[in-house]
This record gives structure tokens, sequence and C-alpha cells, in this order.
């Protein structure tokens, strides 16, 4: 398989510059009138799925919502990637993983390895158990042409007593992050795929070397606040490899399937006005 990060590339190029996350909300569920059980769930994510999946280049199922159902609702997150992937969708999984790395070679193993049923194009990871912790995912996305997400800069107000601490040698612990990210990426065409999280209600971070050669999922636009209009401000120069990520803003408008696609077009319209 191509790497994730050329196979983004062109995902973004053809089909632009969105990734639509897949929130079940209870309260979500309650909206479009489905039930907080796992039919409901079912039926939320197929509908999401069938009116999206040909027409963005990346769904970001927030693995928690599938969870909260246990067995039951995990088997309706493999399905959901599975046909999101057959529609031509990319999957990035947001399940936030991080542990030493006996264990995270388990984590990777269960979405970064082709043969496993949530085989996902790419993962979200937290690097607060130490960036080299990550190893096991970072050679399994390799081995398997997915990528990484890597928290850094976290759309949350509380991300950055953590994220913006400085350590002995002046430099913040985001900055440490983005420095491994940079070098994943080294010489990596189009774009590389190891990315990182950066959120899009952060004002201007210009303070921070966003030049990682990867991907910058940006979340936090719509439901919290942030705009397509802010994108330059947050990213400057490297707004170009910027995924700007919506759940909420889009899910609103469902279950009328136009009604979802008409959203998501306007997100994506806004996004290119933004960044042209
Ligand atoms: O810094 C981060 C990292 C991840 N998220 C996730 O993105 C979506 C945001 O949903 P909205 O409805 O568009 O607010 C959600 O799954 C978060 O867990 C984030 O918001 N910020």
């Amino acid at each position: 398989m191509e790497p994730f990060g050329t196979r983004l590339r062109r995902a973004m190029d053809e089909r632009g510059p969105l990734c639509v996350g897949i929130d079940p909300h209870a309260s979500l569920l309650a909206d479009w009138g489905l039930n907080d059980d796992v039919a409901g769930l079912a039926r939320f994510t197929r509908t999401v799925v069938e009116a999206l999946g040909e027409q963005v280049a990346v769904f970001k199922p927030q693995a928690a919502f599938f969870e909260r159902f246990g067995s039951r609702g995990l088997a309706v997150l493999e399905t959901a990637v599975v046909e999101a992937r057959e529609r031509g969708a990319l999957v990035l999984m947001d399940a936030k993983r991080g542990d030493i790395g006996s264990t995270m070679a388990a984590y990777a193993e269960t979405f970064l390895r082709k043969d496993s049923p949530l085989f996902s194009d790419a993962l979200t990871v937290s690097p607060y158990l130490g960036y080299g912790s990550l190893k096991p995912a970072v050679d399994l996305a390799r081995e398997s042409g997915a990528g990484l997400f890597v928290l850094a800069l976290t759309s949350n107000p509380e991300g950055a007593e953590v994220q913006r601490a400085v350590r002995e040698d002046g430099r913040t612990i985001a900055a440490t992050v983005l420095g491994h990210l940079a070098a994943e990426n080294a010489g990596a065409e189009p774009l590389g795929s190891f990315g990182a999280v950066v959120g899009a209600t952060l004002g201007d971070l210009s303070s921070f070397d966003l030049a990682i050669n990867g991907p910058l999922l940006a979340p936090g636009i719509g439901a919290q606040g942030a705009t397509p209009a802010d994108l330059p401000t947050v990213f400057g120069d490297a707004v170009r490899n910027v995924v700007p990520s919506v759940s909420r803003g889009v899910l609103r408008h469902g279950p009328d399937t136009a009604a979802l696609r008409a959203a998501a077009h306007r997100f994506a319209d806004e996004v290119r006005t933004a960044l042209d």
C-alpha cells in the first residue's frame, strides 16, 4: 500500500481538504430521532458513511462513542471502517492510544495491522508516556502504509498546562513532539505519514515550528468555536498541510442525507476559500 501521507495528499486534492468526524453523541442520536442503543448507533453511523463516504477525504470515527456499547458497539465500528474505505474515504481512527511500548505494540496491532478487523488508515496517539513509547506504532504504521497523528497542541484549553510546559533545555513539550515528527517525516514526498494534532481553536501559533513535512489534523472547527477562516492565522505557512476536522458542525444537520452533504460541502468550500 502507498504510504498514508501520499494517499492523504491525493484524497485532499481530489475530494477537498476536509475530515468529518463520526461522533455519535447520545444527544445527536436523540436529535436524529434514534434511541441511545446499538441499533441507534448503527443507524446513525451507516447514515453518515452512506451520505459522505464518496464525498469527504477523511472520516474520523471517535472510538469512545462506539466503545461505550461494548462488543456490539465495536462491531458497528468495524463495519463503518470497512464501508467507509470501500467508498474511497480514508479512515483516521480517533482512539488516542498511548502506553508503555510493550502495550503500545498491542494497540498498534489493533488499528494498524493490515489484517486486523479495525485496520484504519491512521490512528491518533498520545505521546505523554514519552515519544519513544510510540515506536511500535511508528514501526507498524510504516510497514502497513498507515499513518499516525500525535497529540501536540490539542484544541481544549486544559491541554496547555502539559503541552506548553517548558523543559530544562527551554523547549516546550509540544515543540519536542513536533521535532520528533519532523524527524519521522524527513525526506518524505509529497507528504509524510506522521502527523500532529493541532487545534484550530488556538490562535496564532507562530512561536511553534509546524513545518513537520506531515499532516496537521485541526479539530475544533464548528462546535468548539473555530472556523475555516481562522486556519491561516493559526497555521501560517504550514496551512497547506492542514486537515481541518469537523464533527458536530456537520452531524447536527442529519439525519437528512442531502443536508449532511450540503453541510460538508459548505465546510470544504470555506476551507478552500480560506486557504486560497
Ligand atoms: O485536540 C483535539 C483532539 C481531538 N479532538 C476530537 O475531535 C472531535 C471534535 O468534535 P467536534 O464535535 O467537532 O467538536 C472529537 O472527537 C474530539 O475527541 C478534539 O476535539 N481536539
